[in-house]
């Protein structure tokens, strides 16, 4: 028990630390409690390894434990409590115990787990009709993450977690996310907020001097410089890790973290749940990365459990309110994973030819 939450049961373990389900004694309800060390000298000496020398930016590091558990945890934390929406996952309380060294982030519970998207024979293992309601989710969720000035970083089904009642999915996992004053700020508009009104933490941007993510979720902005020497200790990661679990750090000489990393990112899930595969293909992480950065996708015949008709990747434009779902899906995604990042669809782009509301299918494009 840890002040009026008891300890039920584990619901996962995460590289800092495991998630438990708890009770809160006062009101009955439920939540989940990532339960984190505040120093973790194995996971800090492997980032050590990692980490390149730290280059010079703007705002100055603010902390002395620069890219330890601690700064991490701190940081999803800042991230965190600055968001309140419907299709991001909530953080309650942060509870600091000095004595035991560990930080409690007090979450709401999502009983419904995460979205799952292939079968073990890795086919489709949900409808598309299903695939569309995520899709109105994580679009109104990454929507309102990018308004705030958050970058996610690893937008990829197992990090989105569905309600108990499988109605909503929110937005989880913060871990390796970023905020960006300058997004924030394009978002209000000049003057609206100051930087000194912020969390000095959410200042600190030496993380875009690595890239974080998944790496078959990877936009190939991130990729096109060629990663360092680091790197090729990679090589031998199993692919199916690759897929679901794996978050590497690897640092670039050139960041280009923007919110069309998400974007990208949320073109491969789309193709994910719908096909119960992934766009791009490789025997090892670098033909993976190769084919992320100059290959073009291919589709099945057939989408979602339900298996509807896709049409082939490259169709014949119909007539205006002819199209298919399969046409609508292939133009989605082909505008989701445009790999020139100016030319990647914004989510402002999607909402309005998709309005979440009346979302019949996927899109409506005019031109
Ligand atoms: N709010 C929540 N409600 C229900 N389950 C959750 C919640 N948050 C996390 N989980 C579950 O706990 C597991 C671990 O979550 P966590 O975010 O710590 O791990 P992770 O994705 O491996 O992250 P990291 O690599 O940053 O530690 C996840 O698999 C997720 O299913």
């Amino acid at each position: 028990m840890i002040n009026q939450y008891e300890f039920n049961k584990r619901l996962g373990k995460g590289q800092h630390g495991d998630v438990t389900l708890c009770t809160d004694a006062v009101t009955g309800k439920q939540v989940a409690i990532k339960a984190v060390k505040r120093k973790n000298p194995k996971v800090d000496r492997m980032s050590h390894f990692k980490k390149r020398p730290i280059p010079k930016t703007e705002h100055t590091p603010v902390t002395e434990q620069l890219g330890t558990t601690e700064h991490k945890i701190l940081k999803e934390i800042a991230i965190m409590k600055k968001c309140r929406h419907p299709h991001v996952v909530r953080l309650l309380e942060v509870i600091d115990d000095r004595l035991y060294e560990r930080i409690y982030m007090v979450m709401e519970y999502l009983g419904g787990g995460e979205v799952k998207w292939r079968t073990e024979q890795g086919d489709p293992i949900i409808r598309v009709s299903q695939t569309r309601r995520i899709c109105r989710d994580i679009i109104l969720g990454l929507d309102y993450l990018h308004h705030q000035g958050i970058i996610h970083r690893d937008i990829k089904p197992a990090n989105l977690l569905w309600s108990e009642d499988r109605r909503v999915v929110k937005i989880a996992d913060f871990g390796v996310s970023h905020f960006s004053y300058a997004q924030r700020l394009a978002a209000l508009g000049e003057g609206a907020i100051s930087p000194s009104a912020e969390d000095p933490i959410l200042m600190d941007d030496s993380d875009l001097s690595k890239f974080a993510g998944t790496p078959m979720f990877l936009a190939p902005e991130i990729l096109a410089e060629p990663p360092g020497d680091d790197a090729a200790t990679n090589t031998s990661i199993n692919l199916e890790e690759l897929a679901d679990d794996t978050v590497e750090t690897v640092t670039l000489k050139q960041p280009r973290i923007t919110k069309a990393i998400d974007i990208w990112a949320f073109g491969v899930t789309l193709y994910a749940l719908l096909f119960g595969q992934l766009p791009f293909h490789g025997e090892q992480e670098f033909a993976i990365y190769s084919a992320i950065k100059e290959c073009d996708w291919d589709v099945p015949e057939k989408m979602g459990i339900d298996e509807i008709e896709v049409g082939g990747r490259h169709q014949d434009k119909p007539k205006k309110g002819q199209e298919t779902e399969g046409y609508l899906v292939v133009d989605l995604l082909d505008r989701l994973l445009q790999k020139d990042p100016r030319k990647r669809i914004t989510l402002e782009e999607v909402k309005v030819h998709f309005p979440p509301r009346y979302m019949r299918a996927f899109v409506h494009f005019d031109a």
